[in-house]
């Protein structure tokens, strides 16, 4: 049978970023109530950057079962779990240290590694394999949520335009030296591991962030990182956009709401297609 064509990615955009970071944190513990539900625990895995600030809204929520939470990293830093460029770190000042999810569901790197990146990378895969081997028989780990941002130049993770790592196909963790931007070694989940998740969820933010997402969105051919990252049958891909990182895009926004399968995201979006299409004609004609 010939496998079915990704889902065309969701695009939501708030009017700011308060409006952004309350709605990211409901549809975080939706995810996790239908992880829960289906699979009887919730695994996340988490991206370096301004993702961790806009998850600040996760803190307080109530009904949230953080027992069943285990909780990944995308990419890490090679540093100690306490630097500020530690990806960890930057969670745990967000909402890692006030919420109650036992301290050995939160899978962190083995910092006395980090001397030597192709141990601290093949040590991570292992955390990987040990979690998933039991409940996944698939090629590579299939995590509930991802939660990922977007680059300057269309990165995301620390998969980055034109380099080698992109095209790894074997190694779940692979790690790097040569980062363009910010620390240079680090680790990363690769495209594969991005690919195979239930949802993937790019959260962006400000003004600077609007070209970029213009490109990714309505140039996806451009074949950028971002624009790579659309999860096979039945995984979905979601963007969550301020008004400002929404401002030069053309994608039509869907109507914040939660959407549950493949079929209901490609219905969701045909429908804001529609709408825009009706919005941009009475523009034309001069009606309000
Ligand atoms: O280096 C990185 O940058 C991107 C974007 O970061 P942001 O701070 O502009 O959101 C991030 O998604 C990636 O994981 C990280 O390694």
């Amino acid at each position: 049978m010939p496998a079915q064509p990704p889902a065309p990615p969701v695009f939501y955009s708030f009017q700011n970023n308060d409006i952004l970071v309350d709605s990211l944190a409901n549809f975080v513990v939706k995810a996790q109530r239908d992880a829960v539900e289906k699979r009887g625990k919730f695994t996340i895995a988490l991206s370096r950057g301004s993702l961790a600030a806009n998850l600040r809204g996760l803190v307080g929520q109530e009904n949230v079962q953080w027992d069943k939470w285990e909780v990944f990293f995308c990419d890490e830093a090679a540093v100690p779990l306490s630097d500020d460029d530690s990806n960890y770190h930057s969670n745990y000042l967000s909402f890692l240290s006030t919420v109650p999810i036992p301290p050995s569901q939160v899978h962190t790197i083995d910092p006395s590694l980090i001397g030597d990146l192709e141990e601290l990378a093949d040590q991570y895969e292992k955390q990987l394999v040990n979690h998933f081997a039991a409940s996944n028989a698939a090629r590579y780990p299939t995590f509930d949520l991802m939660l990922l941002g977007m680059g300057p130049d269309g990165e995301t993770a620390s998969l980055f335009p034109g380099h080698e790592l992109l095209s790894e196909r074997d190694a779940w963790v692979s790690y790097l030296e040569d980062a363009p931007r910010g620390p240079k070694k680090r680790i990363t989940m690769t495209l594969p591991v991005l690919t195979h998740c239930y949802r993937a969820v790019f959260v962006v933010s400000g003004t600077e962030k609007a070209d970029m997402l213009h490109t990714i969105l309505d140039e996806p051919e451009t074949g950028l990182p971002c624009s790579r990252v659309r999860p096979a049958a039945p995984g979905l891909v979601f963007w969550f956009a301020d008004a400002e990182a929404a401002s030069k895009t053309k994608y039509p926004p869907t109507t914040f709401r939660w959407i549950d399968n493949q079929k209901e995201a490609e219905e969701a979006v045909e429908a804001a297609k529609r709408k825009l299409a009706r919005r941009l004609a009475q523009e034309e004609s001069g009606e309000d």
